[in-house]
């Protein structure tokens, strides 16, 4: 119970270290309230450019690296060959990477305001199979030069972990990688219906403020101001 104990408390903790939000705030913004709203290095580096967002990339990876090995370390820093994580290591290492990706979702520090984690699971990933996160990397590298995008590299990278892991690790242990993705999945789905809400908000704001059906003339046309000058009006 200890072994996992500490480390999902200290994943938490890691995890909840709002690097984009303090690296924002060193420029004077708040990545929250601009972009696409996301306290991740993308955001950060469409503001601010790839050099002053590359501390919010290595942060976010490193939350998810520390968790990992703090859960290594409680299990007893069982790994195999290659250096994957296996026997009483795996589960408090899978705990504490999603705990850290759960600090990160809802920060302790920063208003349980988060992001969705892609950084932190794949810093995770160096301690769970270093040599798929290796491999990941390159596939990184390799995709984004393809493309000629960061972005497209970056799913690439993520969406092969998984295959990368099996040919070093039992499916047992990929199911729980998916596991983790599948929090990203839901992190990416909640943010897109946040997004969706937010741009329906000024035409709710516009029904609730319509003119009532006899009034649609003069200036004092809208809201509780309105009501109460037209009201006065009439005695
Ligand atoms: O998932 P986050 O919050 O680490 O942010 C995602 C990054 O912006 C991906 O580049």
């Amino acid at each position: 119970m200890e072994s996992v104990l500490v480390p999902v408390i200290g994943g938490y903790l890691l995890g909840s270290v709002p690097v984009a939000v303090l690296v924002g705030r060193a420029h004077g913004f708040d990545p929250r309230s601009v972009g696409d709203r996301n306290p991740g290095f993308w955001n950060v580096r469409q503001r601010l450019g790839a050099r002053s967002a590359a501390p919010v990339f290595a942060g976010d990876l490193l939350k998810g690296t520390a968790a990992g090995l703090l859960g290594l370390a409680a299990g007893g820093n069982r790994t195999g060959p290659a250096g994957q994580v296996r026997g009483p290591s795996v589960v408090p290492v899978y705990a504490a990477v999603g705990a850290a990706m759960a600090g990160h979702a809802w920060p302790l520090f920063a208003g349980r305001r988060g992001g969705r984690c892609v950084l932190t699971f794949a810093g995770g990933m160096a301690v769970i199979c270093p040599p798929a996160f290796g491999l990941g990397l390159a596939a990184l590298a390799a995709g984004g030069l393809a493309t000629g995008s960061f972005a497209a590299g970056a799913r690439l990278a993520v969406f092969s972990l998984p295959a990368l892991q099996l040919a070093f690790a039992p499916a047992s242990h990929v199911a729980g990688t998916g596991m983790l993705m599948a929090f990203i999945g839901a992190r990416f789905g909640q943010a897109a219906l946040a997004e969706r809400a937010q741009r329906r908000r000024p035409s709710v704001d516009a029904r609730k403020n319509r003119p009532r059906s006899g009034r649609r003339f003069g200036p004092a046309r809208y809201g509780r101001g309105a009501a109460r000058k037209a009201s006065a009006g009439r005695r």
